[in-house]
């Protein structure tokens, strides 16, 4: 396991992603998160194998991680296998084990109005928001499902108005907020249709 420094009191954005590769998008929401949720880093944490994606077109692992080092400055945005060394691949292990390594850490789970849209089909998603805090911020084609799914709807009772984003980090959970953001159109899907990856990556 890499030494992650002793996290006191360190507020720490997690961007769970394939990265497949990383791209533009990725980095403008790591940027965005640190400046207006008053973070001190964001971990693109590189996912193992994301539970609903197939693994035909997947990079390997290797090559996913070495993309996100692309775009991270090791400083404040920074690349981590922790996810893998850890052996886990669902967020909600993931986040448990986290929070049981670094406890004076605190969290928060960032993502694209895509996860917040798919998020009643991540395992245990309830138990998730529990959890740790989530920042969702919009994307193009994903904020109206988001806003009017099952997830928005169950879990809205814990939304919170997007004022409140830089203080989500001193809940423990069942808190989430859509943040307004410059939305960004760029995907991984649309990259790998332009044949930029994986060379791009693997050279
Ligand atoms: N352009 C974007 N705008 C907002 N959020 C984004 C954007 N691109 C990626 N994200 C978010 O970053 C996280 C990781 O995304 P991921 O690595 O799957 O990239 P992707 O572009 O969505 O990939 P793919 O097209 O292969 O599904 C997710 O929470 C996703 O919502
Ligand atoms: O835990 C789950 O069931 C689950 C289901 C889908 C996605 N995720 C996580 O969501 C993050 C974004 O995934 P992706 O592939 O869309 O970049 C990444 O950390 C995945 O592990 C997690």
């Amino acid at each position: 396991m890499p030494t992650y420094g002793d996290q006191r009191n360190v507020a720490i954005g997690l961007l769970g992603g394939s990265f497949n590769p990383a791209h533009p998008g990725h980095l403008q929401l790591a940027r965005y998160a640190l400046r207006h949720l008053k973070l001190d880093q964001v971990w693109l944490m590189v996912s193992p194998g994301n539970p609903l994606k197939a693994r035909a077109g997947m990079a390997p692992f290797v090559d996913r991680l070495a993309s996100a080092r692309m775009i991270a400055d090791g400083r404040r945005i920074i690349a981590t296998d922790i996810e893998s060394r850890l052996h886990r691949r669902y967020t909600v292990e993931t986040v448990a084990l986290l929070r049981q390594r670094f406890p004076r850490a605190r969290f928060v789970w960032l993502m694209g109005a895509d996860g917040l849209a798919s998020f009643t089909r991540w395992r245990r998603w309830r138990k998730l928001a529990h959890l740790v805090p989530i920042v969702v911020v919009p994307r193009p084609g994903s904020n109206v499902p988001a806003l009017t799914g099952k997830a928005a709807h169950v879990l809205g009772h814990f939304r919170q108005p997007a004022c409140r984003a830089p203080i989500l980090k001193f809940y423990k959970g069942n808190a989430w907020t859509f943040l307004p953001a410059p939305q960004n159109g760029i995907s991984a899907t649309a990259l790998r249709d332009l044949g930029q990856y994986p060379a791009a990556a693997s050279s």
